[in-house]
């Protein structure tokens, strides 16, 4: 650890915002011996905990659930006979709510037990290690410190020309509140936020219509993920779908209207007038009123620039005390990439150089069935395969001959890996299928150790489980490292 000296700093270290990202770096801070002060000026837990992955993965357990059961086909190829599903929104609603209150809770409960000086009131830079607090009785109060994060976060975009009500018209924030279920809902994105509130909302009997800008549904997904998943998410559902089409206008009411235009020559292409629309569209960090020209950030579209060791970057160079993590950084907006900056910060600020590795980070939507993806896009791939004069490999691995999701009757899956040829390599996987979210994790791992089909294809998974998937695409791909390796006269085994 570099040495403190504890007499000339209020703290040794400030976090600004309380969501994931500046609540496991205010907890590894304090427990590694840091006085540790975290401004928060709404709710503990920020985005995630309040209005994101919490509630709305309670939301689809239940949402899962009802599928399931709805779904009298399906359980009649087990044997199983079954009545109507009934559910009651409210008690859905609850369950997701009080879920929020038992990790909120929790939250504050081991920052107290770490030590963490929680500060309530807004946060902005007033100097280099120096925070100003605005709180909420107005009250103004300035904090130095050696060392400042800051975890400010992300909110929805809006779209210019969509007005929100927060009833009729709102984003996530309201809708994992699940207030009332629409008969006919717009959702506007096909994003991650769109797929899972799809999801949801279909499981409880609501009509979607899915409104994407570009001319390919979910195209952040992997293009052929993508098209597989899209058969069953989206066209296998009560969902009807517009591509190429802006909502450029969304007028509040009952009913709610929509203006859709063309995304290549702007005319009005159509009108629809529906019970709800959900703007999920994306969202933007929070970064406006922190007071970042005092120390000469320049932010990029709000984004705070950061270096891997998540220290700030101003004109080019590293500020030594400034550091940002989480959604406000732009870099991935999730969680888990949240709070693992957080701790990459504070072990840096501790004296332990950690870069964060992107590249092994997963990323799952918690559909039914699950969408995941780790590292390299199959196009971001390529670039480097060119870049780098190697030949790129890619296997498909498919649930349908799996004996663990045979058994399960959800055989509708796909394993996408993509890897080097010549070494084996693994750079990204993608997958679609029944717990693909748990099943990427070992491919992430074997990312993160940088480690070739040549070891991974020995290692032996349990019979029977849907990993043997993974296993399969491994020897698969390894057949065509062995190819390679024959033609150029380097045989690998
Ligand atoms: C509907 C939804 C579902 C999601 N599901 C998942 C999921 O399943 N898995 C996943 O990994 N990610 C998910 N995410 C993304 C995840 O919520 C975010 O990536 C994560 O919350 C980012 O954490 P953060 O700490 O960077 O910011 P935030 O969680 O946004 O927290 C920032 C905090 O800073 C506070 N703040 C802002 N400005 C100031 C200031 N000036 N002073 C004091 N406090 C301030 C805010 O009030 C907020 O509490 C989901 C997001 C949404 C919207
Ligand atoms: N399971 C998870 O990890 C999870 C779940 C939810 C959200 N999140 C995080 O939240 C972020 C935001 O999610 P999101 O779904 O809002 O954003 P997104 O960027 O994933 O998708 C937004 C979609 O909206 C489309 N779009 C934008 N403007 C439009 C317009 N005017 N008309 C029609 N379509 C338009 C875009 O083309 C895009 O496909 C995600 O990037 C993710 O990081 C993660």
């Amino acid at each position: 650890m570099n040495d403190i000296d504890r007499t000339d700093f209020d703290f040794d270290l400030i976090v600004i915002g309380a969501g994931y990202g500046g609540f496991d770096a205010a907890k590894h801070a304090s427990l590694h011996g840091l006085r540790t002060g975290l401004v928060e000026s709404n709710e503990m837990g920020g985005t995630c905990v309040n209005r994101g992955c919490v509630p709305s993965k309670a939301l689809l357990a239940a949402a899962g659930r009802i599928r399931n059961l709805s779904d009298s086909n399906h359980l009649k190829k087990f044997g199983i006979q079954s009545g109507p599903v009934k559910f009651e929104r409210q008690a859905i609603a609850n369950h997701a709510s009080q879920l929020v209150t038992t990790v909120r809770s929790n939250m504050i409960k081991t920052l107290e037990q770490a030590g963490t000086k929680i500060l309530k009131g807004t946060g902005r830079i007033q100097d280099l290690q120096l925070v100003g607090i605005r709180e909420k009785n107005g009250v103004d109060r300035l904090y130095s410190a050696r060392n400042i994060i800051i975890a400010t976060g992300s909110r929805p975009f809006i779209p210019s020309g969509i007005k929100v009500d927060g009833t009729t018209v709102f984003t996530s924030d309201e809708a994992v509140r699940l207030d009332w279920l629409p008969p006919w809902i717009a959702i506007i994105g096909s994003g991650y936020i769109g797929l899972e509130f799809a999801d949801i909302y279909t499981a409880l009997g609501c009509e979607v219509t899915m409104i994407e800008a570009l001319d390919q549904l979910m195209p952040t997904f992997d293009s052929d993920i993508a098209k597989i998943a899209a058969r069953k998410l989206i066209h296998g559902r009560d969902i009807d779908t517009r591509t190429g089409l802006l909502a450029t206008r969304v007028v509040p009411g009952m009913p709610a209207r929509i203006e859709l235009t063309s995304r290549i020559n702007h005319t009005l292409v159509e009108e629809l007038e529906v019970d709800a629309v959900l703007v999920a569209t994306g969202r933007v960090p929070v970064s406006q009123n922190l007071n970042l020209e005092k120390v000469g950030v320049q932010t990029d579209r709000g984004f705070i620039p950061v270096n891997d060791k998540m220290q700030v970057i101003s004109k080019g160079k590293e500020i030594p005390s400034l550091w940002a993590v989480g959604d406000v950084t732009g870099k991935m907006m999730l969680a888990h990439v949240a709070a693992a900056q957080g701790i990459v910060a504070v072990d840096n600020i501790l004296g332990i150089k950690r870069y964060i590795d992107y590249c092994s980070i997963p990323a799952a939507t918690f559909t039914h069935p699950e969408i995941s993806s780790v590292g390299l896009s199959e196009s971001e791939a390529k670039k480097i395969s060119v870049e780098e004069s190697f030949d790129l490999g890619t296997v498909y691995s498919y649930f349908k001959a799996n004996s663990k999701a045979l058994a399960e009757l959800e055989t509708d899956g796909v394993v996408k890996l993509i890897f080097r040829k010549d070494t084996g390599e693994i750079l990204g996987a993608h997958i679609y299928g029944l717990h693909a979210a748990d099943l990427v994790q070992e491919i992430a791992n074997a990312i993160a150790n940088r480690q070739s089909v040549k070891v991974l294809v020995n290692q032996v998974h349990t019979h029977p489980t849907l990993t043997e998937v993974i296993e399969l695409a491994y020897k698969e791909a390894m057949q065509v490292v062995e190819k390679v390796g024959i033609a150029n006269g380097t045989p690998t085994t």
